[in-house]
Formats: structure tokens, sequence, C-alpha cells
């Protein structure tokens, strides 16, 4: 998209949250350029984006167009071309180790599409897996994944491997160990993709409710529409940049305009 396309019009009127709001992460001129073919590929483009304490967010946009690139910055899996980060509202180099291993134990939790369990270890080993590599003692580990186990309602299945389980109690197995930590953001990049309609409708529900209870900031990147009604706002992208922000009102009209939005954009890529 050239810097004429209407879409970039629409930057001017964003709807930011009305409270005051704790922020948790922010990115500004957040650019990635993935340069080792012969043409780069400009994959974010001058990302500002502020995320706060306790909100849902979605992160919808055509193929290609940035949600997984912006989700490894977010997360330190991959470091930015340029741009600076805020932790707490403190500038922080999170990208380089140490610091992205220190900076993704205490504060991010990663959920995938295709779970990402450890096979040869059963549901309560793979939950403990972020607190043993935090050094926590048994009796502590024992306590926390209890805890989680219930949160998740995977109590029964403690003792069972992944391949056992059904590909909704998988997530659920992965989302207690993305929050086990206490991590300040959940990140989710399709976490309902490889679910059918029911299992999609019983991790969302899921995920609203430890979003409620533990007051934890949720990033879900996400193709469904439907998906995105569940979140507080949602973000628009197309070709490296955030082009829309939709907030959700919580009501029926919310899935007709994110539809609507979603389709705008995706003509504008034309
Ligand atoms: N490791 C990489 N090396 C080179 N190019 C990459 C790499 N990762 C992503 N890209 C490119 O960056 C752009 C953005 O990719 P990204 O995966 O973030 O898009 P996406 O919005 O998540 O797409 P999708 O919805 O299809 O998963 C694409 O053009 C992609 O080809």
């Amino acid at each position: 998209m050239s810097g004429q396309n209407p879409l970039k019009k629409m930057m001017n009127n964003i709807p930011v949250p009305q409270q005051k709001l704790k922020e948790v992460l922010r990115v500004e001129g957040l650019t990635k350029v993935f340069d080792k073919s012969s043409q780069p590929i400009q994959a974010l483009r001058q990302v500002d984006l502020t995320l706060y304490e306790g909100e849902m967010v979605a992160i919808m946009g055509t193929s290609g167009s940035g949600k997984s690139t912006l989700l490894h910055m977010l997360s330190a899996i991959d470091a930015p071309t340029s741009g600076k980060m805020f932790v707490f509202g403190e500038q922080r180099d999170v990208h380089l180790e140490p610091q992205a291993t220190i900076f993704r134990r205490n504060h991010i939790g990663f959920v995938f599409q295709s779970f990402e369990l450890l096979e040869d270890l059963n549901v309560m080993d793979n939950i403990a897996m972020p607190l043993i590599l935090k050094g926590l003692t048994n009796k502590e580990i024992e306590i926390l994944v209890k805890e989680a186990l219930d949160q998740v309602g995977m109590k029964k299945w403690r003792t069972h491997l992944p391949t056992e389980l059904s590909g909704g109690q998988q997530q659920r197995v992965a989302i207690a160990r993305a929050l086990i930590a206490k991590p300040s953001i959940l990140l989710a990049d399709e976490p309902t993709g490889a679910l059918d309609f029911n299992t999609t409708n019983d991790i969302l529900h899921l995920l609203v409710q430890l979003n409620k209870e533990l007051q934890q900031t949720m990033v879900i990147v996400t193709h469904d529409a439907y998906v995105a009604t569940f979140a507080d706002r949602v973000l628009f992208f197309h070709d490296g940049q955030i082009v829309d922000v939709y907030t959700n009102k919580k009501d029926e009209s919310d899935l007709e305009e994110i539809l609507e939005k979603f389709k705008y954009i995706a003509r504008g890529e034309q």
C-alpha cells in the first residue's frame, strides 16, 4: 500500500481506551525488514502501539500483513530493525541476549495455533516447565500447577500425555503453561485456528474468564472476526501497519462491523 492510500487517513481517528489504564508494553516506530533475500521485505512499518493492563486486544489483517512478526517483536523472539520498546513505561532494550530470554521468562506467555506441548511430558510437567526454568522449588511448583490445572479445568487429566488429549484440551494445557509464571502479557497466535466451532467457543470463554479473573493483558492474532468480538479492541493490520482500530461495544453489532472493516481493508490490498 502506498503512502497515498485512504486507509492511512483513518489513522488520525484511531480511538484509544477511555479510562486511564496502566501501560504494560509500548512500542514506538517499530520497523522490521527481512533482508536475507535479494528483495528485502518490509514486514513492519513504524508501528506505534500501547498495550494496557487487563485489556484483551485482537489483531486481524490480511495474510502477510505483519501480525506474527509483531508478536515476535513484542515477545523478543526476534529483534526489530528499528524502534523503541517500553516495559511498564521504561525504555528497555530487550532484544539482545541474555536480556531477551530474561524478558520472555518474566513478562511473556505465548500460545500457538499448534499448541507446541512437549509430547513426552504429561500435562502437569508441561504446565510446570516455565517454573522449572525459573528455578522454583518442587513445593512451589506443585502448588502453582494445582492452581493452574483448576483454572483451565484439566485436573482430571493431569497425568495424561498430550497425545491422549483432544485439541481443545491441549490448548487448555498450553494456556495454563503460558500463564503459570504470571506473565505481564499473554500473546496468542491463532489460538483457535486448529479447533472446531464449539471448542473455539470454549477456549475463547476460558481466555475471557482468565483475562477478567487475573486482569491479564492478552493479545490474540486471528483471521476469525468472531474471535475478535471477544476482545476489547481490534487492531487491523495491512502491509506492516495498523490501519484501523475497532473498539468492541460487546453487543450484537460487533461482528458485522468488524467484518465490514476487515472487508474494506482486504479490498484496499487490491
Ligand atoms: N523469517 C522471515 N524471513 C523473511 N520474510 C519473512 C519472515 N517472516 C515473515 N516474513 C515476511 O514478512 C511479511 C509479514 O509476515 P507475517 O508472518 O508477520 O504476516 P502475518 O500477517 O502473520 O500473515 P499470516 O496471516 O499469513 O500468518 C510477509 O511478507 C512474510 O513473507
